[in-house]
């Protein structure tokens, strides 16, 4: 699905990424970690195409970057982002804001076909948000604009979803809810590239974790065998335990870090 190969990005005298190599394949769907400003949304930008490397290979879905349509490519991929959130028009009623998931673009100007509109109420539904299809966007809570931003973006029904810290902001009712709904994507043939900075948000879906430290992979692999306390420790810089509950992981702080 996504083959990095010794990627690296220069800004002036910085390197945010430095030889940076990753693979993800069909099936697998991906946590990645790290401290602020280690490189984490640098990397999403880079398999998106809306950054490219100062060196390096990225192949997308079959895409060689730089030798392919990054437009045709976005077209398979989900991107969900704060960003994002933020340029969907609040007024707008929340099935339409699902709606134009299926398009390109972010507002409609001509009337929605009958089986669009379908998809999206029926995509509400399904994340128990059918009850506010007609309501507008900015009614909605923090938690319930994320699933929205969601289904949104699986009306074009992606083959890759990259999510930028979904569940920034949420309380932890909400976050649990929107964790549900991600849990739920194993269900459909999408494999999921998830920047978080909490390891307890890793739902059982996820089958790998990459830790970014300082523009570097630190750790890549099967989230068993990749998160650990040591590799926690050294990613983060902080003395911790973790331990796993229902195959999801938990951190605790040990006496002043
Ligand atoms: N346009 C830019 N010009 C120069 N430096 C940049 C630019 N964009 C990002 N950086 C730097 O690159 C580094 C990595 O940024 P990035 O946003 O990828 O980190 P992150 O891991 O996603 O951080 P956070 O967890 O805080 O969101 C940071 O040091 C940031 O300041």
């Amino acid at each position: 699905m996504i083959s990095m190969e010794h990627i690296s990005l220069r800004r002036g005298e910085d390197l945010i990424l430095d030889d940076v190599s990753l693979k993800v394949n069909k099936g697998e769907h991906w946590a990645i970690l790290g401290r602020n400003g280690s490189g984490k949304t640098t990397l999403l930008e880079m398999m998106n195409g809306y950054l490219f490397p100062t060196s390096g290979r990225i192949e997308v879905l079959g895409h060689i970057y730089g030798q392919s349509d990054v437009r045709e490519v976005r077209k398979e991929i989900g991107y969900i982002s704060q960003t994002l959130l933020e340029k969907l028009a609040l007024k707008d009623p929340v099935w339409e804001v699902v709606a134009t998931g299926a398009y390109a673009y972010l507002r409609f100007y001509q009337a929605i076909p009958e089986e669009v509109k379908g998809q999206a109420v029926a995509l509400l539904e399904e994340m128990n948000l059918g009850h506010r299809k007609n309501n507008p966007l900015g009614t909605l809570s923090q938690g319930e604009r994320k699933k929205v931003m969601l289904a949104r973006s699986l009306m074009a029904k992606p083959k890759l979803l990259i999510m930028d810290e979904p569940c920034a902001g949420l309380d932890l009712f909400e976050r649990e809810k929107m964790l549900v709904e991600i849990d739920r994507l194993r269900k459909r043939d999408v494999s999921v590239v998830y920047v978080t900075h909490h390891v307890e948000e890793i739902v059982p879906l996820f089958t790998h974790v990459g830790l970014i430290r300082e523009g570097k992979v630190a750790a890549a692999g099967p989230k068993h065998e990749v998160l650990t306390k040591e590799t926690i420790m050294r990613t983060y810089d902080i003395q911790v335990e973790l331990q796993w509950d229902a195959d999801r992981p938990w951190i605790q702080v040990r006496n002043g870090g």
